[in-house]
């Protein structure tokens, strides 16, 4: 059904200032945010991003408390000030449903050495693409959410929810220190919140739509073999050491296999049964594979069907081995015996497996596999982090709202995902401050977050904007009329 006429005349609005949204993205996309090389370059470039977005929070009307942070320690002693946490709330009216905006306004590093088409701290349009670093990861949507507020407000329009905001300045870091401003707001800041939205993942296709219920969760693992902290010559030393490396690659070899099957024993007990009614909501998913697959350059994935993909992404645990560090990986022939290395690995993890059982599992295996080499190297295997799955009920109210929006704003239903990544954050509503969570992702698959020539489409940073305002006056209408399926 067509809009209602006030959400129309914001939806106008949206339109007509569509080139000062961009323009504002540009400002911010200028802000070299980033969070993950820690020098104080990048770490004052976070403070004047959070500066900058606190100072246009209150121009907007909300009151806003920039929350000090500490500081970060880092492995080689150094300390760097942490940027502070935006808590900003707009509207205190007891009879409206409030619902609170998690974002976040640093980057990932972004060089143009790396094979950046244009400056990527420079947002630039090409046919409707605007390409920047932070331009959909995730500077673009904390911009629409504040640009559809903004719109009510430039129209003198009552805002249909009381709004409040929390951005940080440090999640590609791992949202160093959030967890403990979460457990000390929890009963301050976040007990009228009624909803949560993060707007922080990707549709899963190029053109329609989608809401996110459900995330995987991590447990990133290191494992170290020592002889000892000195590196050997292979001429010397060759022929009479058990080489750390040749052990190391053995346990790391012992975790996949070549169909992507974990071998850590009992890894896929706790795994949630796979029922009918799901397999129906994959095969309902918009997925070209053919096109993914060209799309990601990639000759041939591990499944056939559109529905396996999907189940091994969002329902299944995987596996994943990302390096190793003190082994030789420069150019040349260098014959080195690395005396100490360590192997980094992570397993993706799904409804419903508990971390602390997965690191006594992956534990128990690498020492099993180690004893059989009877190695006279040292072995140790920690868990670096470990982070939950999280899922949501498609059914509750926010959901509903967020379902209604996006046919209001495209004209079609969206795809129910879940992503393969992991949005911490999402669990830590859900378990500290007890919140109802929903994800309402607005860039496009090919967007690229993390990648070079990271994008924004400008179709949908603008009807995203439309979106969250659509979204504004379904909550506040479901607020006051709850549907009856969205109260079980
Ligand atoms: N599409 C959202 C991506 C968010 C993201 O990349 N999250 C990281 C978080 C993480 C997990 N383990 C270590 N960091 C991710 O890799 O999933
Ligand atoms: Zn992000
Ligand atoms: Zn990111």
């Amino acid at each position: 059904s067509p809009a209602p006429a006030p959400l129309e005349k914001v939806f106008q609005y949206i339109d007509l200032h569509q080139d000062e949204s961009v323009q504002m993205l540009k400002e911010w996309v200028a802000i070299e945010s980033d969070s993950v090389q820690p020098v104080p370059h990048f770490r004052q470039e976070l403070f004047r991003m959070m500066a900058v977005a606190a100072d246009m929070l209150q121009r907007l009307g909300a009151h806003v408390a920039s929350v000090d942070m500490g500081s970060q320690q880092l492995p080689d002693g150094q300390s760097l000030p942490i940027p502070p946490v935006i808590l900003a709330e707009l509207g205190d009216d007891p009879t409206k449903a409030t619902v609170c905006f998690y974002g976040h306004l640093d980057v990932q590093p972004a060089d143009r050495a790396d094979g950046w088409l244009t400056d990527p701290y420079m947002l630039t349009e090409v046919d409707g693409k605007l390409y920047g670093r932070g331009a959909t990861d995730n500077k673009g949507p904390v911009l629409a959410w504040i640009n559809a507020v903004s719109a009510f407000r430039a129209l003198e329009q009552d805002l249909p929810v009381n709004i409040k905001f929390i951005i940080e300045g440090m999640e590609e870091a791992g949202s160093v220190a959030l967890e403990e401003l979460m457990e000390k707001e929890k009963d301050r800041f976040f007990s009228g919140v009624d909803y949560v939205v993060i707007s922080d993942n990707l549709w899963i296709s190029q053109r329609k739509p989608a809401v996110t219920y459900g995330t995987r969760g991590n447990s990133y693992f290191t494992v170290e073999v020592k002889c000892r902290d000195q590196d050997f010559h292979s001429g010397t030393f060759g022929g009479i050491l058990h080489e750390p490396m040749a052990d190391l690659v053995a346990l790391l070899g012992s975790l996949v296999d070549s169909s992507g099957r974990i071998l850590v024993p009992g890894i896929y007990d706790e795994v949630a049964p796979l029922t009918e009614e799901e397999i129906n909501t994959y095969k309902a998913i918009d997925l070209d594979l053919e096109e993914y697959q060209n799309s990601s350059q990639v000759a041939k994935f591990l499944f056939d069907t559109k529905e396996e993909i999907l189940m091994h992404l969002w329902r299944y645990p995987s596996l994943s081995i990302h390096g190793i560090e003190g082994a030789f990986d420069e150019p040349g022939a260098k014959t080195v015996i690395p005396g100490r290395v360590i192997g980094k690995f992570s397993i993706r993890l799904v409804p419903h497996m508990n971390v602390s059982e997965v690191e006594k599992q992956v534990t128990r295996h690498l020492e099993d596999v180690f004893s059989k080499r009877k190695s006279s190297n040292k072995m140790v295997v920690s868990m670096a982090l470990g982070l939950h799955p999280w899922i949501a009920n498609i059914n509750s109210t926010q959901y509903i709202a967020a379902k209604r929006a996006i046919r209001t704003v495209f004209g079609t239903d969206p795809d129910m995902i879940r992503d393969g990544s992991t949005i911490p954050i999402a669990k830590m509503f859900q378990e500290i401050v007890h919140k109802r969570v929903v994800m309402i992702p607005l860039g496009a698959v090919d967007d690229g977050e993390h990648s070079q020539n990271e994008k924004i489409n400008r179709w949908n940073y603008i009807e995203g904007t439309k979106v969250f305002a659509a979204f504004f006056f379904e909550m506040a209408q479901l607020h006051e009329s709850p549907e009856p399926s969205s109260l079980m």
